[in-house]
C-alpha cells in the first residue's frame, strides 16, 4: 500500500446551504486529529454522536462522527466522515479548524479516488464509472455508470486478461521446451483456437462502444434547415422551455444552441443552428459554419422546412428526417415529409419526439451494461484487438513474434483497467472528478 504524506479533507456532500454537509479526511493523521476535535475515538464504523470542537474548546457543531480505520475504507487509508449541519459558516469553521493541522491540506479534485485506486481499492473502470455514476443525469446513465464501478465492467477484462496470461504461459512452454514430445501440436492449437474466440468476443464487445457512447454522452440531434423555417421554435416547444430567440427575421441564430433533454431514461443533446443560406454577412457566415460543423457530427439531423412556403429548397442530407413545419398554415409546398408539425399548435411534436426515441434505441440496444464508453477504452481496447489479429495472420513468422503480439494485446488490456503502468493517465483520469471525491 502507498502511504501519503499528507492528510486530506473535503466536503464530500453537495452545496451548502443543506440539512448536512459531510466533510470527509483521509490520512495516517486522522486518529489525531478526531483526539483534537471530539476528544477521541468513536468505535469503528459505527456512528456516534459527538460534538466538534475548536482547538480553544468552542462547540462549532455536534452530529456523527464516523472512523473506518485503514485499511477498510474508501481509500485504504484512515477515513473519518463528520456529519455536520450544513450551514456555511459551519463549514467554513470545521474547514479552517482542519487546516490548521500542520499535515493537513484540502483535497484535489478526485483526490480519495486516486488514493483508493493506488491502494488497489478500486480499478481505473470502476473509477471512471464512479466519477460517471455521480455526473449521471439519466436513468440510462445511471445503470451504465452502477455497471462500470461495481465491477462488471472490470471482470470482462479480467477475464480475458487471464485467458491471454494462460495462453502465453504455454506458448512460452512451447518456446522454451521445442522438441519435447509431450508438448504436441494440440496445444499449440487450442491457445490459437482461444485466441481467435477472444477476438470475436472483443470485436462484438467494441462495436457495443457507440452504444455506451451515446449512454454516456448523450443522443446529438440536431435541428437544420433554410432561415426563418421555424427550428429556434422546435427547439424551444421540445425543451418546453424559452432558450432560443425567435423572430419572423430570417437569421435570428447565429450560434449553436443546445440544450439537455431526458427522453425514456436516455441523455438528449438537441441542438438549433443557423439558417443555412447563401450570405456574405459576416457572422451569419461564421454561424452557418458552425451549423454545418455540428451537422456532421449529429447521430440524428432532424431538417425542417416550412412548409407554407414553395421556393426551390436543397435536398436534406441522406439519412435526416425531413420534417414539414407550420401544418397550421395553409400548405404550399408539395413535398412528401416524414412528418408533419406545428410549433403554434402543438401538432406533430409527440410523435416526433417518439421518432427521436425510436432513432436512439435503433443504435442503442445493450444486452447488457457492461459495455465500453469512452475513447480511453476504444484505444486500448483497438490496440488489444489489433495485436490478437496480427498474432493470427501469417503464422509462420515463428512463435516468437506471435507471443509477443500476445504480450502487447495484454498490456493493453491491462492499460483499461489499470493493472499495467497508467502513471502518465492518472493525472487526466482523476482531474475530471469533483472535489471531495
Ligand atoms: N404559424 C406558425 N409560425 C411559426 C411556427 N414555427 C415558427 N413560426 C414562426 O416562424 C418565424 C421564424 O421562426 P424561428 O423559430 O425563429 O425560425 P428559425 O428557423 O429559427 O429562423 P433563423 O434562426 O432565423 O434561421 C417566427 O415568426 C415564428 O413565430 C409554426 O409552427 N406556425
Ligand atoms: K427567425
Ligand atoms: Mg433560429
Amino acid at each position: 500500500m502507498l502511504s501519503h504524506k499528507e492528510t486530506i479533507f473535503a466536503l464530500s456532500s453537495g452545496a451548502v446551504p443543506a440539512g448536512l454537509a459531510v466533510m470527509r479526511i483521509s490520512g495516517k493523521d486522522v486518529p489525531a486529529v478526531l483526539a483534537a476535535l471530539i476528544g477521541g475515538l468513536p468505535p469503528p464504523r459505527r456512528a456516534a454522536l459527538r460534538s466538534i470542537r475548536s482547538r480553544n474548546g468552542q462547540v462549532i457543531d455536534t452530529g456523527l462522527v464516523l472512523l473506518f480505520p485503514a485499511p477498510h475504507s474508501f481509500t485504504g487509508e484512515n477515513v473519518a466522515e463528520l456529519h455536520l449541519h450544513g450551514g456555511r459558516a459551519v463549514v467554513e469553521a470545521v474547514h479552517r479548524e482542519l487546516a490548521e493541522f500542520p499535515n493537513l491540506r484540502p483535497a484535489a479534485p478526485g483526490e480519495f479516488s486516486r488514493r483508493a485506486f493506488e491502494n488497489g481499492k478500486l480499478d481505473l473502470i470502476e473509477a471512471e464509472g464512479l466519477a460517471d455514476l455521480i455526473a449521471a443525469e439519466t436513468e440510462m446513465q445511471r445503470r451504465l455508470a452502477v455497471e462500470q464501478s461495481s465491477g462488471g465492467l472490470s471482470s470482462i477484462y479480467y477475464g480475458w486478461s487471464d485467458r491471454l496470461t494462460r495462453a502465453r504461459a504455454l506458448i512460452e512452454a512451447e518456446l522454451d521446451f521445442p522438441d519435447e514430445d509431450d508438448v504436441p501440436g494440440s496445444v499449440s492449437d487450442q491457445v490459437w483456437a482461444d485466441v481467435s474466440r477472444l477476438i470475436e468476443e472483443l470485436a462484438s464487445h467494441l462495436q457495443q462502444l457507440e452504444a455506451g457512447e451515446i449512454i454516456r454522452d448523450g443522443f446529438k440531434v440536431v435541428i437544420a434547415g433554410k432561415p426563418n423555417a421555424g427550428k429556434s421554435s422546435l427547439m424551444n416547444a421540445l425543451a418546453k422551455r424559452d432558450i432560443a430567440i425567435v423572430t419572423e427575421i430570417a437569421g435570428t441564430t447565429r450560434d449553436v444552441l443546445q440544450v439537455d433533454l431526458s427522453m425514456d431514461g436516455y441523455l438528449v443533446k438537441l441542438y438549433d443552428t443557423a439558417g443555412l443560406r447563401d450570405t456574405d454577412e459576416v457572422v451569419e457566415r461564421e454561424g452557418i459554419r458552425r451549423a454545418e460543423k455540428i451537422i456532421t457530427e449529429a447521430d440524428l439531423l432532424i431538417f425542417i422546412e416550412d412548409l407554407s412556403t414553395d421556393s426551390v429548397r436543397a435536398e436534406p442530407p441522406k439519412g435526416a428526417v425531413l420534417v414539414g413545419t407550420k401544418s397550421d398554415l395553409p400548405r404550399r409546398s408539395l413535398r412528401q415529409y416524414d412528418l408533419v408539425i406545428s410549433t403554434k399548435d402543438g401538432v406533430g411534436l409527440d410523435t416526433l419526439r417518439g421518432l427521436i426515441v425510436q432513432r436512439l434505441k435503433a443504435k442503442v440496444q445493450p444486452q447488457s451494461m457492461a459495455i465500453p464508453s469512452r475513447a480511453r477504452h476504444r484505444e486500448a481496447l483497438s490496440t488489444s484487438l489489433a495485436a490478437l489479429q496480427a498474432s493470427l495472420i501469417a503464422p509462420s513468422r515463428g512463435l516468437d513474434l506471435r507471443a509477443e503480439d500476445l504480450r502487447v494485446a495484454s498490456d493493453a488490456l491491462g492499460r483499461v483497467t489499470g493493472r499495467v503502468d497508467v502513471e502518465n493517465l492518472l493525472d487526466v483520469i482523476f482531474g475530471e472528478f469533483c472535489i471531495g471525491k
